[in-house]
């Protein structure tokens, strides 16, 4: 599991430590982190390290300081270094060490900028050392200028963040322009939240951790996500006696005259992932098409309370008109089973719901969920800070609520939040959130009262149901990835999505007798 915190977090950890004088040690430690980084990026672009060109971008505080002591150590190792200060002042010791080793100092003024601009876009690497976890707002005067000029030009190298991209905010992933896309953020003493939400992972790049030593004062994350070896913990497994019924039944009410592909994409996710049944509720062109694509579907003509299920997926390819399958949805969430509601049904619900009711918004149906709550966020404000977005609407409906992007959000009402980036943009395709919901529903049919399953993991029972969101988010992002890998990175269909999970599925579920969980994630590149 990764963790992440807020800068509030690593900052407060870092205290017990700067208390006992050992600033310096844990700046160095960072310092030591990032040239390790940057001397990692040039092996994979060049064959020698002996005269690359570094520029370090110097804010005035430590995040500067970070920069400069790193690039001594780059300057020491015979690479050409530039340190541009940004400021009117720059950490006094790091300065004096990067002098020390060699490296050329230059003040940012507005006649030496177009020459700084071209030597940073010209650079092997440029390290972006302006702003951290201290900053207030974005890049104020000449720094944005010179990021500006930097990003109009054509770069030659690679843009490494120092903790993370000056002007995203550690918290909460919002960012001010301009902001320079980093290829890596290399991040210290724990994940930033900001760093695994939208915008600011836009920004980031991969990102890496580095240890500093402040593990053991660090809070309860902020933000979490899952890895390879929590996937292969959380899902299910028939047991040896298993039948259909135990294995856990999903109830789909999905599909439309307009949208019935919605109703077989839904129903080939809960397949894919593992459910003993799927038992299907709709019109009946609709269910016709349903078994004439997936035989395995029970499709039945009784009500929502005549249909024993251990879970409901509601609302895929359903639309304001078809009330027949919005007075099912309204029913199946009155049920106390765990509901997926997705797409069609998120306008019909009630304004107050519970945890177990998973809500499948993208930013425009989060949006418009807000304007309906009487909250004036518009799908620009949603974009512009997912993880604000996300925790307010789980707070405001009491649901848990799962915001679909590049990297997907999950919160719990009271906070439990993860965060998921596990597919390929080419995900972004129709019927690709129908599958979604699917292997969501199946999920909740098959853990959703299993408690004892998410505690082993460290998760607590209110927060599972936020953890079986991500979970099925992770094996969709998963197989995903894996259906575009099989045709070399191209394009795909949703259905092939459903086609890839089981073997994603097997694989994962592998190592869950190989220990790989108990390696220490805080030292792993996040992607
Ligand atoms: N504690 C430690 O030992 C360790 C710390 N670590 C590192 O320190 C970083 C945090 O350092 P930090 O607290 O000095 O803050 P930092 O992000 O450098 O910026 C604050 C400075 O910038 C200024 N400023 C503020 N906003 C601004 C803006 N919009 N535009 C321009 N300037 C702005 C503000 O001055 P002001 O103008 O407000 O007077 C202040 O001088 C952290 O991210 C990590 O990299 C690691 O090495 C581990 C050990
Ligand atoms: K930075």
């Amino acid at each position: 599991m990764i963790s992440a915190y807020t800068g509030t977090q690593v900052r407060a950890a870092e205290e017990p430590l700067m208390a006992a004088g050992l600033g310096d040690v844990l700046m160095h430690r960072a310092a030591h982190g990032l040239a390790k980084a940057v001397v990692h990026e040039l092996k994979s672009h060049r064959d020698r390290l002996n005269g690359a060109s570094v520029v370090v971008l110097v804010g005035t505080g430590n995040n500067g300081g970070d920069g400069l002591y790193a690039a001594s150590f780059l300057a020491a190792r015979g690479m050409r270094t530039t340190a541009v200060l940004t400021g009117n002042a720059a950490h006094p010791a790091g300065l004096a060490a990067f002098e020390r080793a060699g490296g050329r100092v230059h003040r940012l003024t507005e006649a030496a900028l177009p020459g700084l601009a071209a030597e940073a876009a010209g650079a092997d690497v440029v390290i972006d050392a302006v702003l951290g976890t201290g900053a207030k707002g974005g890049l104020r005067e000449n720094a944005a200028d010179l990021v500006r000029a930097i990003t109009d030009k054509d770069r030659q190298g690679v843009v490494v963040a120092c903790d993370l991209p000056s002007g995203v905010d550690a918290d909460t992933g919002a960012a001010v322009a301009p902001v320079l896309p980093a290829d890596l953020t290399v991040t210290f003493g724990g994940a930033k939240a900001g760093l695994l939400a939208d915008p600011g992972a836009d920004h980031a790049g991969r990102v890496l951790i580095v240890p500093i030593g402040i593990d053991e004062h660090l809070p309860q994350p902020s933000l979490r996500r899952l890895e390879d070896a929590d996937i292969a913990r959380l899902l299910p497994h028939p047991a040896r006696r298993a039948q259909k019924y135990s294995r856990g039944v999903l109830g789909v009410v999905a599909g439309s005259e307009d949208y019935p592909g919605a109703a077989v994409l839904a129903c080939r996710g809960a397949l894919a992932a593992g459910v003993g049944m799927v038992r299907y509720l709709g019109p009946p062109s609709v269910a016709h098409l349903v078994r004439l694509s997936c035989p395995e579907v029970v499709c039945s003509t009784g009500t929502v309370a005549e249909n024993r299920v251990q879970a409901w997926l509601v609302g895929s390819g359903m639309g304001p008109r078809d009330h027949e399958q919005l007075t099912r949805a309204r029913e199946a969430i009155a049920s106390d089973l765990p509901v997926v509601a997705d797409a069609g049904a998120l306008p019909a619900l009630p304004a107050m719901l519970a945890p177990h009711v998973v809500l499948t918004p993208h930013a425009g149906e989060l949006a418009s969920l807000f304007q309906r709550l009487g909250h004036g966020e518009d799908r620009e404000a949603v974009e512009a800070g997912t993880l604000g977005a996300v925790r307010h609407a789980a707070e405001r409906t009491g649901a848990t609520v799962l915001l679909k992007g590049a990297t997907t959000l999950v919160s719990a009402p009271w906070g439990t939040t993860f965060s998921q980036a596990d597919g390929t943009a080419w995900l972004a395709t129709a019927g690709s959130g129908d599958v979604l919901a699917g292997v969501i529903g199946a999920l909740l049919a098959q853990t959703g009262s299993d408690v004892g399953r998410f505690s082993k993991a460290g998760i607590a029972a209110d927060g599972r149901w936020a953890a079986i969101a991500a979970l099925g988010t992770a094996l969709h992002g998963r197989a995903g990835r894996a259906a575009s890998e099989a045709v070399s990175g191209g394009p795909i269909t949703a259905g092939r999505i459903a086609d890839a999970l089981p073997e994603i599925w097997g694989k994962v579920s592998m190592l869950s007798n190989s220990g790989a969980w108990k390696r220490n994630s805080h030292s792993q590149p996040l992607r």
